[in-house]
C-alpha cells in the first residue's frame, strides 16, 4: 500500500500526554389514578496535535459535567440527573457518554417553511420537558383523546437524557429543489458523503432532513424521546430509519466495543476547549451565522462481522487496530493513556491510519444489535458509528476515505449507512432549536 512510505507524524505523537405540561411524570401519574384512568498531516491542513490530560469518562449523576453540559447549565434550573436541554451548545455532544442512545433520522413530508419552523418550536419544548423528567403535551384526563404522552417514563427519572438535533443536506435543496426557502442558508460545510469502496449503503436507511439523537442512562428513556417526538411530527415529519444502541463501562473508563476493544481512549486529546474549538465546533470564519456554537454531525451504521472476529487470533484483532485488546494500550506502550507510537503500530491498522491524517474527530459511538442475520445464521450487530467535526469536508470524508482504502478492519465490517447533519447551537429558553436558521 503506496502510503507505507508516507512519513508518520511522530514527533508530534510521541509527547508525553500522560401545551405545556409542566407536571412532573409522577404529578401526572397521581393525577391518571386519581381521574380513574390507568491524512495523513498536511491533508486536511491540520497537523498540530493537542496535549491532553484526563481519560473518557462514562456518565454517572454524580460526575463533574463536561465544558459543553456546564454551558447547557447556565439558562435552566437543573434537576436532579438531569442535563438541561436549554443552552449555547446543544447537549450530546461534548457532554460524556450516557449507556444508551435512539438515534432517528426524519423526513420532512411537505413543503411548508411555517409548519416546519412549528415543529421545532414543539421539538423544543418536547425535549426541554423530557430532558427535566417531565411529561410532553397535555393530559387529556377527561379521557376523550389519547394522552399526549405515551406514558412509558411515568415514573422514570430524566437519565441525564439529552436531545440533539441536526439539520440534512436535503432540508436545504432535494432533488434540486429549494423546498423551504432555505437553500442559501445551506453551510458549505454540509457536503454529502461520497461513495467509498466497499460501501453497501441502502438508500432507505440513509440520509435524512433532521436527525435527532436521544441518548440516556436508561433504553426506555432514549426509546420514549424518540417515539414522543416521532409522534407529535405525524403530518408534518416521519421517521426515514431508526437505530438504538448501547454502550457499558466502569465509572471513569472508556466503553469496549463489540470486538471487545477500548473504543474512544483518543477522545482524550479533545477535552479541552482549545482543541475542541479547533477540531469539533464550526468555526465563524467560514460557516453562515446561524451555525455559530454549532457542529457536523457524520453517522455511520456499521456491521461488525463478530462471528469471523471471535475465530480470529489475538495477535492479529490486536494488529487490526494498533492497540492491546486488555489494556487498550498502543503497541509499545503500557498504558491506555500513553502516547501512540507510530512506528510502533502497523501501517495498515486502524489507529495509524486514523491518526495519519493528522486530524481529529470526537467520536460519540454505540453498540448496536439487530437479531439474527437469517442468510447466514450469524449476529447482526455493529457499531453506530457518531462523530462530531468542523468539517465534513476537511476531516471527515478525508479519514473515510483513507480507512475505506487501505484499513486492515474491512476484512470485518461492511458499512450498511451514512448521513451528515448540521447541528445547530443550543436553544435559549424562549427560542427554539435553529431558529437563527429561519430568520
Ligand atoms: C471515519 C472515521 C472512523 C470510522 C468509520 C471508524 C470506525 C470504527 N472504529 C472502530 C474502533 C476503533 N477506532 C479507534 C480509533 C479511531 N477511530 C477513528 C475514526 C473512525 N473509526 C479515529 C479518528 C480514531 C482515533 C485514532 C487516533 O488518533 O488514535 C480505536 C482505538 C481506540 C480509540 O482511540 O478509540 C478503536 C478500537 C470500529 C470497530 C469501527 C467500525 C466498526
Ligand atoms: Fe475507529
Amino acid at each position: 500500500m503506496k502510503l507505507e512510505n508516507e512519513k508518520a507524524p511522530e514527533p508530534q505523537q510521541e509527547r508525553n500526554e500522560s401545551g405545556k405540561s409542566k407536571m412532573s411524570r409522577r404529578e401526572l401519574l397521581k393525577l391518571s389514578a386519581a381521574a380513574g384512568t390507568g491524512m495523513f498531516v498536511g491533508m486536511g491542513g491540520m497537523g498540530a496535535f493537542m496535549s491532553f490530560s484526563g481519560i473518557l469518562k462514562s456518565s454517572s449523576p454524580s460526575q463533574e459535567p463536561s465544558p459543553a453540559a456546564k454551558d447547557n447549565q447556565t439558562s435552566q434550573t437543573s434537576v436532579a440527573g438531569s442535563i438541561p436541554f436549554y443552552g449555547t451548545k446543544q447537549a450530546g455532544i461534548a457532554t460524556p457518554p450516557q449507556k444508551y442512545m435512539c438515534f432517528a433520522a426524519f423526513d420532512i413530508v411537505h413543503a411548508d417553511r411555517m409548519k416546519l419552523e412549528q415543529l421545532c418550536k414543539t421539538w423544543t419544548d418536547y425535549s426541554a420537558n423530557m430532558t427535566a423528567g417531565k411529561s410532553v403535551g397535555k393530559a387529556n384526563l377527561e379521557g376523550l383523546a389519547p394522552p399526549d404522552d405515551t406514558g412509558e417514563t411515568h415514573e422514570l427519572p430524566p437519565a441525564q437524557l439529552t436531545i440533539t438535533f441536526g439539520f440534512g443536506p436535503t432540508l436545504f435543496r432535494k432533488d434540486g429543489v429549494d423546498r423551504f426557502g432555505l437553500a442559501a442558508k445551506q453551510p458549505d460545510e454540509l457536503v454529502d458523503i461520497p461513495a467509498m469502496p466497499g460501501d453497501a449503503l441502502t438508500e432507505q436507511e440513509s440520509g435524512g432532513d433532521v436527525c435527532i439523537q436521544a441518548c440516556s442512562d436508561d433504553p426506555v428513556v432514549s426509546f420514549h424521546a424518540i417515539r414522543n417526538l416521532a409522534r407529535v411530527a405525524q403530518g408534518t415529519a416521519k421517521i426515514r430509519w431508526v437505530q438504538e444502541g448501547f454502550l457499558s463501562a466502569p465509572d471513569g473508563q472508556t466503553p469496549r466495543n463489540l470486538f471487545g476493544f477500548k473504543d474512544g481512549t483518543a477522545n482524550n486529546e479533545l477535552e479541552n476547549d482549545q482543541a475542541m474549538e479547533r477540531y469539533v465546533w464550526a468555526s465563524p470564519s467560514n460557516n453562515p451565522l446561524w451555525m455559530t456554537g454549532g457542529t457536523y454531525l457524520a453517522v455511520r451504521k456499521i456491521r461488525m462481522f463478530i462471528d469471523e472476529w471471535d475465530q480470529t487470533a489475538l495477535q492479529k484483532q490486536e494488529a487490526t487496530f494498533g492497540r492491546q485488546k486488555e489494556s487498550g494500550a498502543p503497541f509499545g506502550k503500557k498504558n491506555e493513556a500513553d502516547a501512540v507510537s507510530m512506528r510502533h503500530i502497523p501501517t495498515d491498522s486502524h489507529v495509524w491510519l486514523a491518526r495519519g491524517t493528522g486530524t481529529k474527530l470526537w467520536r460519540r459511538s454505540y453498540s448496536y444489535s439487530r437479531g439474527l442475520d437469517a442468510t447466514s445464521g450469524d449476529l447482526d450487530a455493529g457499531l453506530l458509528f457518531i462523530s462530531f467535526q468542523q468539517s465534513i469536508k476537511n476531516q471527515f470524508i478525508p479519514m473515510l476515505s483513507i480507512l475505506a482504502q487501505h484499513d486492515a478492519l474491512n476484512k470485518y465490517t461492511s458499512h450498511l449507512s451514512s448521513a451528515v447533519f448540521a447541528c445547530p447551537p443550543g436553544a435559549q429558553e424562549g427560542s427554539f432549536i435553529g431558529e437563527a436558521l429561519f430568520r
